[in-house]
């Protein structure tokens, strides 16, 4: 499998924010999106995810399921953690997977994974910022999807969090899928390879 953009450009308020972007990323690859503020890093998992226009380029996911799109076949994982508020831990994810279209007898599989079964009943709401990153990483974990989209991952989370996403991460490359990080720092995976964007700091 093999994930391929060419050529591509992105422009956002009236600025072109890349042009001419490609990189390419094999099954079991990490490719890190590395470079400063403003670079467009987001920008470029925002595109890949289909949250934001290309306005030149092409997106391909070679060895995928020619049925879906990039997007239907990635997972993003994003700055903000869509939950709600009200509903539990548990209820968010069942919304996640219904909405993904996975199957909720992964539910407790998947929240033992973030090491969350222990407050699976409480509200959203009242979880911290790490928490609710760690639930946010629990839907990758209970629907199978061969990309994954990370914005910063390790925002938020602790030493033993962080270790625990770089093991979900291992897991989910040895299988042969594919992560796309934007990241400042190393994300604790042994053979990673840089997409250096550059742009205005
Ligand atoms: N919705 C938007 N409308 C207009 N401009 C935007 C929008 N979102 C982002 N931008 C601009 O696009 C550029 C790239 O932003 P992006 O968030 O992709 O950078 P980044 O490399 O992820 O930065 P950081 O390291 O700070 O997270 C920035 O100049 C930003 O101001």
């Amino acid at each position: 499998m093999d994930l391929i953009g060419s050529d591509l450009a992105c422009v956002r308020g009236q600025r072109e924010i890349f042009a001419g972007l490609g990189f390419r990323a094999a099954g079991g690859e990490a490719l890190l999106l590395v470079g400063p503020n403003g670079a467009g890093k987001s920008s470029l998992l925002r595109l890949i995810a289909g949250l934001v226009r290309r306005t030149a380029g092409t997106l391909t996911l070679d060895g995928g399921d020619p049925e879906l799109t990039v997007p239907e076949q990635a997972h993003y994982l994003g700055h903000q953690d869509a939950l709600k508020t009200s509903l539990s831990v548990t209820e968010n994810l069942a919304f996640w997977i219904d909405f993904l279209g996975g199957e909720r007898s992964r539910i407790d599989a998947a929240l033992d994974a973030v090491a969350l079964a222990e407050i699976a009943d409480l509200p959203a709401g009242f979880l911290s910022a790490g928490q609710r990153r760690r639930l946010s990483i629990a839907r990758l974990v209970a629907v199978d999807r061969p990309v994954w989209l990370l914005d910063e991952p390790t925002a938020a989370l602790d030493v033993a969090s962080q270790a625990r996403l770089a093991g979900l991460m291992k897991a989910h490359l040895s299988a042969g899928g594919i992560v796309v990080a934007a990241t400042h720092g190393p994300l604790g995976l042994d053979d990673t390879r840089e997409l250096r964007l550059g742009g205005a700091a």
